[in-house]
Parts: C-alpha cells; sequence; structure tokens
C-alpha cells in the first residue's frame, strides 16, 4: 500500500473519523479546524463527542506520528497529496445546503496546494459542488473527487473501517483511483462514477433512509387506528429481503444532524430543476407530524399540560450519542413547553442546561412528581430502571414510551399505564 500525505479540513465528526482512521490504516494524516481550543484539546488526546473507539485512535496515531492537528486549512495542506474536506453543510436559507464552509475552505487552499494534489469533498454537497470547488480553486493540476460519507453517529469508527460501500466520484478517473487507494485494505466494495453521480448518491440514500423511517411511523399511526401492532407488522415486512428489517423502528420522528437537512437540500435541488419531489416532501411533512403525535398522546392521557409536571427521558437525537442536532426529543419538549408543560428532564450524555425545561442528572429525580412521564431516546439503561420506585415517586401512572423501548410486564407489575407507538392503546403483556 502507498502511504499518503493527507490533510482533513474539519475535524467533527465526519473529519476527525476519517483523520483518525486514515491514519490507522498506516496514512500520515494533519487534521485542521478553525476552532483553536477544539484542536488544543485534540493535540492534549480529548475527544469531545462520544465515539467509540475514536479517543483511542487518536491517541494511537498521535503517539506514533501518524496523526497530527493545527488550526486553519492552509498549513495543513501544504504538503498534503490529498486533501480532504470534511466540513458543514447545514440547513441554510429556504432549506438548501448552506457550502459557504466549502467554500471558504477551498479560496483559502487554492494557492498553497501542491503541484497534483487531489481534494476530496467529504461534506454531503448538492450535484455541482465538485464542479464548483474545481472552478474556486482554479488549478489545472488539481483534481477534484467526490467522495461521500455513510457514518452514523455513535458508529462512527465501525462504521468508516466496516463500511457497506465506498463511493468515489470524478470526472478524473486517475483521480478516482488514488482516492480509493486509500481505502483498500477496508476490502469494502467501492463503486466508481462521475462526480455528479456520487454527490446525488449520497442525498438519495438518506432520502431513502428518513422516507422508509416516515413509512414506518406512518404505518404505526393506522396501526393505532385499526388495532394492529406495529413491532408485528415490521417483524412482517423485515423478512422480506427486499425490504430489510433495518430501520424499521417507528419512534418520536427521526431527527440528527444529517437527514432533516439532507431531506430539505433534496426538496430544493429538486425545485432549482423544476421538479416538484413530492415524495421527499412528504417524508419530511410526515415527520413533523410525529412530534405533535406526542404532544396529542400526553394530553389525551393526562388533560391539559399547561402547569403539568412530565418527565423526559432521553435527549439526545438516538441513543448512543450526545449530539442534540435537530433531536425529535427536543423538538417535542419544545411543543410541550409551548403549551406550559413543566419539564424535568434526565439523559444519560446530556448534563448542561436547555432553555424550557430543567435537566438533571438522576431519572428518578427527573420523573419525581410527574404526571406522566414520556420516554424519547432509546438509551438501553431506562429498560432497567426501577420502575416500582419510579411509579413510587410519580403523582400519575401514564409512561408513554415512543420507542416502544420499554418491558411491558415491568412497568405493569410496578401499576403503571404504558402506552407505545403503533399498538394496542394500552401495551399488552409481552
Ligand atoms: N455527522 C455525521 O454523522 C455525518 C455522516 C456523513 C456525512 N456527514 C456530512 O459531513 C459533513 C461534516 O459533518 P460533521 O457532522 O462532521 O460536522 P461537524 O459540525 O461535526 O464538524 C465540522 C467541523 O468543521 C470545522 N470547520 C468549520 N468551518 C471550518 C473552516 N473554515 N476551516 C476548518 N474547519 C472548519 C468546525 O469547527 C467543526 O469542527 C457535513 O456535510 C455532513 O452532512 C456527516
Ligand atoms: O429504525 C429506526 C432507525 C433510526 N431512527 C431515527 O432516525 C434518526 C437517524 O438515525 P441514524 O440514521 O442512525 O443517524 P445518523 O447518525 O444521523 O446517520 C444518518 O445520517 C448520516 C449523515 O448523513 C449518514 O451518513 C448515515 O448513513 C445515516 O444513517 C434518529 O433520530 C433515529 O432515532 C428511527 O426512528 N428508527
Amino acid at each position: 500500500m502507498f502511504v499518503r500525505r493527507i490533510a482533513v479540513v474539519g475535524t467533527g465528526y465526519v473529519g476527525l473519523t476519517t483523520g483518525a482512521c486514515l491514519a490507522s490504516l498506516g496514512h500520515r494524516v494533519v487534521c485542521a479546524d478553525v476552532d483553536a481550543l477544539k484542536v488544543a484539546r485534540l493535540e492534549a488526546g480529548q475527544v469531545d463527542i462520544l465515539e467509540p473507539g475514536l479517543a483511542g485512535l487518536v491517541r494511537e496515531g498521535a503517539t506514533a506520528g501518524r496523526l497530527s492537528f493545527t488550526v486553519g486549512a492552509r498549513d495543513a495542506v501544504r504538503d498534503a497529496e490529498v486533501v480532504f474536506l470534511c466540513l458543514p453543510t447545514p440547513m441554510g436559507a429556504g432549506g438548501a445546503a448552506d457550502l459557504s464552509a466549502v467554500e471558504d475552505v477551498a479560496a483559502v487552499i487554492r494557492d498553497v496546494l501542491p503541484y497534483g494534489c487531489v481534494v476530496v469533498c467529504k461534506s454531503t454537497v448538492p450535484v455541482g459542488t465538485s464542479t464548483r470547488v474545481a472552478a474556486l480553486l482554479d488549478r489545472e493540476d488539481v483534481a477534484v473527487v467526490s467522495n461521500p460519507e455513510f457514518l452514523r453517529e455513535g458508529s462512527a469508527v465501525r462504521d468508516f473501517l466496516h463500511p457497506d460501500r465506498i463511493v468515489v466520484g470524478s470526472d478524473s478517473p486517475q483521480a478516482a483511483e488514488r482516492v480509493a487507494a486509500l481505502f483498500a485494505k477496508l476490502g469494502a466494495p467501492t463503486v466508481l462514477m462521475d462526480a455528479a453521480s456520487a454527490e446525488m448518491v449520497k442525498y438519495a440514500a438518506n432520502c431513502f433512509l428518513a422516507m422508509k423511517l416516515s413509512y414506518v411511523n406512518a404505518v404505526a399511526e393506522l396501526c393505532e387506528l385499526v388495532g394492529a401492532d406495529v413491532t408485528a407488522v415490521t417483524d412482517g415486512m423485515g423478512y422480506d429481503k427486499r425490504i430489510g428489517g433495518s430501520f424499521l423502528k417507528p419512534g418520536p420522528g427521526w431527527g440528527g444532524s444529517c437527514l432533516p437537512k439532507d431531506t430539505h437540500a433534496m426538496v430544493r435541488i429538486a425545485e432549482g430543476v423544476g421538479v416538484d419531489f413530492t415524495l421527499v416532501q412528504a417524508t419530511i411533512d410526515t415527520n413533523v407530524r410525529q412530534r405533535q403525535r406526542v404532544v396529542d398522546k400526553l394530553r389525551a392521557a393526562v388533560g391539559p399540560l399547561a402547569g403539568t409536571r412530565i418527565g423526559v427521558l432521553g435527549l439526545a437525537f438516538k441513543a448512543g450519542t450526545n449530539d442534540l442536532r435537530d433531536s425529535p426529543a427536543l423538538a417535542v419538549a419544545e411543543l410541550l413547553a409551548f403549551e406550559g408543560a413543566e419539564l424535568v428532564a434526565y439523559d444519560p450524555e446530556i448534563d448542561r442546561p436547555l432553555v424550557g425545561m430543567t435537566v438533571v442528572d438522576d431519572p428518578y429525580v427527573a420523573v419525581s412528581g410527574a404526571a406522566a412521564v414520556v420516554l424519547l431516546t432509546e438509551w438501553p439503561q431506562f429498560r432497567t430502571l426501577d420502575w416500582t420506585r419510579v411509579a413510587s415517586v410519580m403523582s400519575g401512572t401514564t409512561v408513554l414510551d415512543t420507542r416502544n423501548h420499554l418491558d411491558p410486564d415491568a412497568l405493569r407489575r410496578a401499576g403503571l399505564t404504558l402506552r407505545g407507538v403503533g399498538r394496542p392503546v394500552e401495551v399488552p403483556f409481552s
């Protein structure tokens, strides 16, 4: 394997994982960020995001002299053969992807890139961004490659090192081969294509995943009305290999730093070429409805929410992460707070104050005095709470489990009334 000198710009979930994993494959990697404090912490071996295995890889890479950190992109790229752009592309005005960080960095590095290096866009970006980056770089000797990333938060290192596939797109086949070769050791299926198609793969995949989730949430809604149990329904569906059993769990709506912004961006991309992508818009609308459904169920169970104490279990957008970006739990909490509910929340990985609620560091304090408890994130430890103790400190008896995560028998034994999603009003014994 060729050992390459690599620069990674942006040390967030994608950049830090990319840098640490490429260093673990033997490459020499410099990671750059604008955030000087973050760089200082990384230099000291401190990783602030919750990603199993990442801190270990960062320390190993640094100790072996293969991984270093610096502030600002210019110094990082001076000596690089390959430059990965792992920059944020958040939802901008009107829902389109905001490409300013990618464009700023392209403009900042253009005159210091070594002759013949390759610039790789790993950020999720609309079709045409590679061409735009190439125009900003304005360097005939520098090829631009699209290499979308498919890792999930909470399993970033595992997903990076054991990907289902690697997608590499470029209008320069040689540059695409050069980038694909960096990952050769992973032995993953590698799909080479043109840049536009690679850029589209990422949105098409994320929108499909979001559509699957909105579909299952809509099926769950129907199940409640017709008297079916969505758990049995998805079990029966998932054995069909064409459907697959994963991504079929209903919940309080999907969230996180990617699916919400990428679905909105896809709608805008379609609009830009005169297409009304109603399927993706309906996926978004169905998702927004799920949050209101949680509030409606709580109101139906305990009456008007103004002045009513609700215990909230879980704030992160899914279990296994401390990321709150576009968390459905926060969206639900905001709706509850708007109706005047008094919220006391507990999440095992969140210990900072949040607007509209009191965040506590003990689940039993969160549920104390609550007329109802709502579980919004499927942390494993919630299953093993002492539900008899929970029942003894609550003022009411309703537990709304928006993830169908809890053990109905344990709650029933504690004298609590469990309401789930897509299941009969009172969840039967399992
Ligand atoms: N988070 C994920 O699970 C995930 C997975 C696949 C793809 N993506 C995509 O990857 C991209 C990055 O996402 P992320 O979650 O890693 O973002 P992030 O917000 O976690 O990290 C981005 C980093 O870039 C830094 N940065 C911003 N402007 C900079 C600049 N001008 N120069 C240097 N550094 C700068 C920020 O300080 C931050 O550390 C996005 O396009 C996202 O859609 C994210
Ligand atoms: O059966 C399921 C699976 C997921 N979710 C929810 O869906 C959201 C997104 O989950 P997940 O996809 O695991 O989170 P991310 O880490 O944001 O990963 C997605 O977004 C990344 C950024 O683009 C992509 O790289 C990944 O492939 C894609 O799965 C979360 O709110 C989950 O709770 C459900 O409600 N039910």
